[in-house]
């Protein structure tokens, strides 16, 4: 079967319909990533059916937790998971922020492109963005421990807001040892292709829980 193929049954398996032209952007964007890691080391996955799994489903796989019509990636790298959800939901303004030179320059080249006319490309380290105004969500996959992406991003989360971080590990001791948030709901993340587990933790500001 081919990458388009496997791409489709996989998005059937997970429940989520995208229509052939959104598929075929989301693949040009893994292309795209493919061809700028030979030079600049975005992503230590080079296969493309790895690439395919690890990093287009494992982001699509957020879909269903988005919310709002704003979300911040914090720690995006080359992109992930914020360009895919940006590409999947044209509605969604997207801001993908990664104070890596290099990553920042291959998402803004990505933006360029693709047309990808609802993503923002920020070249800052989180704890200094200042966003014109705050994200209903904010989200990061591989980013840090809780506390730090709740410390790196407190200033930059709406009233009312929620933290995504996407673990391959059931985070039991970040949670335990949570500063500024509290756990608002947790959920196992189903990617086809992907053995590892994969868990979304869904945190709230500590001053708005009862
Ligand atoms: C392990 S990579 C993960 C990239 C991407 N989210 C993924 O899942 O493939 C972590 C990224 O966070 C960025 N980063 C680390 N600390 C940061 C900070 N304080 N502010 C902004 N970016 C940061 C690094 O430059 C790196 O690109």
């Amino acid at each position: 079967m081919n990458l388009s193929a496997q791409f489709s049954q996989a998005l059937a398996e997970m429940g989520l319909n995208l229509d052939a032209a959104t598929q075929a952007r989301l693949l040009d964007y893994l292309a795209l990533l493919a061809k700028w890691n030979q030079t600049y080391n975005l992503t230590a996955i080079h296969e493309p059916e790895r690439m395919l799994t690890h990093h287009l489903l494992d982001s699509l796989a957020l879909l269903p937790y988005v919310t709002g019509e704003r979300l911040l990636d914090v720690g995006s790298g080359g992109g992930l998971p914020g360009i895919p959800l940006a590409i999947a939901r044209p509605e969604l303004r997207v801001t993908v922020l990664d104070s890596n030179h290099k990553k920042a320059a291959f998402m803004q080249q990505a933006v360029i492109e693709l047309k990808l006319a609802n993503v923002e490309v920020v070249c800052d380290r989180s704890e200094a963005y200042r966003p014109g105004a705050p994200y209903p969500q904010i989200v990061c996959r591989a980013f840090s421990d809780l506390s730090e992406f709740v410390r790196a991003t407190r200033h930059a989360l709406a009233k009312g807001g929620e933290w995504l971080a996407m673990k391959g590990v059931y985070p039991n001791e970040e949670i335990a040892q949570l500063k500024g948030a509290r756990l608002k709901r947790d959920a196992v993340l189903k990617v086809p292709g992907l053995a590892a587990e994969r868990h979304l933790i869904v945190l709230q500001a500590e001053e708005e829980t009862a």
